[in-house]
């Protein structure tokens, strides 16, 4: 694979559209600058409200300032400024976009003739785009562009939501009790009945590992719904790109592969970018941010002072919300397990249901997090996985956190928050065995013995798989590993479609 930037006259164009959410936004972006490094022209459409995001935290024009071919174009997501673009709410975005997306890229790709920059560039003549963005294909349908999935999400994942029709009709969906409160509903023992009718998965799927948004009372429900047509609907696309890799998910891969056959298992893209990068005598570390909050970098100095491997680094992502209450049973069980953390709260992350107690925080707590913790809004997370101080990550697996975790040889402790996370955690204890899934509680006598497990207990059985995954990681993004020549695949492919 040639990484220098071509010479060629006219490349060809890719366009990618990525849901405009962090967890998609990192691993696009990361796919457009490999790409660019391959000599392509790149350019990625994402919501205003992203793009200034992106603009006021991140270091995208850095980042991308040595790559003449790259642009990034934008629409409207539909919402008002203010609209909350967390929890359960972001499936707003989706749905927002489904309605007001399809004539915004109508006019975006008509008015621009396929966004060929006033001739600078040929017009598009591939779109990447996500794979629950299905209103966006009748566009280029009409205009003869070549269309790709990127579903952001684990074949694990994947490949419940594709079985959508047939856990319906094995009547392992629809739940009953989901509309009851969380606790009640996370307790019932049907909860543990195995799913049979996703092929390769029978003996470690139970209906609590299903992508929460599988997981309803009324098989109507729009989410169900959505994630079940959307997903049915890849096989219609010249191929799926997932970013996985095949030591890691080839079983799931190969039943995905008897439905669509162009699958590109690319994964984990954020080091194939860094082993490239490196390639290429470039600097793969610095200046290149894609965060849409502010990076705090004094959670580097505090780790600089802390000893090797003795810090539980806990996020739960760009996208949950806890409750006042689910805070406080994290934050006794952090504290309680004696252990030292660093712990990202997004500012927008915790609501209300404080139970009339205030907002005061418990005096041990304060003292335990004075001694032992340090609190921080949003850290640079690929360099804090990375620091000799971090032992194991307590994460609510959203994807590119368990590739990032998976590719350190870290052990993980999982609280899934929803969608694919519920499965992803599931396999990271049960398959992958590579940590725990606190699967469908959150108590702080849990969290504190789990904390212990992960950090103590456990560790040393943790780390040697992890540390083999983390082989076989580096292995699939090597030269003639799998990753490394699915994306020579995809390549072809994308120059096939101009030639
Ligand atoms: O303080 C932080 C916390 C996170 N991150 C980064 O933010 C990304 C978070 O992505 P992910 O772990 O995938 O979680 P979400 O933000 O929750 O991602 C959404 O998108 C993912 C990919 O589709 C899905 O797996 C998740 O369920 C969905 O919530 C990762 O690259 C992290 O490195 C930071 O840089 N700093
Ligand atoms: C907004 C959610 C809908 C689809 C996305 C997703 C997926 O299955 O691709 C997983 O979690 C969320 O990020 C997205």
């Amino acid at each position: 694979m040639s990484r220098q930037e071509s010479t060629a006259v006219s490349p060809p164009h890719v366009l990618i559209f990525p849901v405009p959410l962090q967890g998609h936004v990192n691993s696009m972006l990361n796919l457009a600058e490999l790409l660019c490094l391959s000599g392509l022209h790149v350019t990625i459409l994402l919501s205003d409200y992203t793009h200034n995001r992106l603009l006021r935290h991140a270091s995208l024009q850095s980042r991308f300032s040595r790559h003449s071919g790259f642009r990034v174009v934008t629409i409207s997501d539909g919402l008002p400024a203010d609209h909350p673009r967390v929890g359960e709410r972001i499936v707003d975005i989706v749905l927002s976009l489904k309605e007001v997306g399809g004539q915004q890229f109508r006019h975006l790709m008509e008015s621009t003739d396929g966004l060929s920059d006033g001739g600078a560039r040929r017009r598009v003549s591939c779109l990447i785009v996500d794979g629950v963005f299905r209103f966006a294909i009748p566009v280029v349908e009409e205009m003869g562009i070549p269309y790709i999935y990127f579903r952001t999400i684990s074949a694990c994942s994947f490949w419940p939501y594709f079985c959508l029709q047939e856990i319906i009709d094995a009547g392992e969906v629809p739940l009953k009790g989901k509309n009851e409160d969380k606790l009640t509903y996370w307790k019932k023992k049907e909860m543990d009945l195995m799913v049979t009718s996703v092929p390769g998965m029978e003996r470690v799927l139970r209906r609590r590992d299903i992508p929460r948004f599988c997981q309803v009372e009324d098989i109507n429900h729009p989410g169900l719904q959505t994630m079940k047509t959307e997903t049915r609907r890849t096989i219609d696309a010249s191929g799926l790109i997932l970013n996985t890799f095949e030591d890691l998910e080839g079983p799931i891969l190969d039943e995905i592969r008897k439905h669509i056959p162009n699958l590109y298992s690319i994964g984990p893209l954020h080091a194939l970018l860094k082993a490239g990068l490196e390639s290429e005598g470039m600097e793969s570390s610095r200046n290149r941010s894609s965060s849409f909050w502010e990076e705090d970098q004094n959670c580097i100095a505090w780790l600089d002072s802390q000893p090797a491997s003795s810090v539980i680094y806990v996020s739960f992502g760009s996208v949950t919300i806890l409750t006042r209450d689910e805070l406080l049973e994290f934050w006794y069980g952090l504290v309680n397990s004696g252990h030292r953390f660093l712990w990202v709260i997004r500012p927008d992350s915790i609501i209300g249901n404080d139970n009339g107690n205030g907002n005061e925080i418990p005096v041990e707590l304060e003292e335990g997090t004075k001694s032992r913790g340090y609190m921080v809004g949003w850290v640079p997370q690929q360099q804090v996985l990375a620091h000799p101080a971090i032992g194991a990550f307590f994460t609510h697996s959203g994807w590119n956190s368990t590739l990032e975790s998976i590719t350190l040889g870290l052990p993980m402790l999982c609280w899934a928050y929803f969608a694919d996370q519920i499965t992803n955690s599931r396999f990271v204890s049960e398959v992958w065995k590579v940590g725990l899934d606190m699967k469908d509680t959150c108590d702080r006598i849990i969290v504190e013995k789990m904390v212990k497990e992960v950090m103590e207990v456990r560790r040393e059985e943790f780390l040697e798989r992890a540390d083999s995954m983390a082989t076989l990681a580096r292995k699939a993004i090597s030269e003639g590993g799998s990753s490394y020549l699915n994306l020579n695949g995809l390549i072809e492919f994308l120059k096939s479609t101009v030639s």
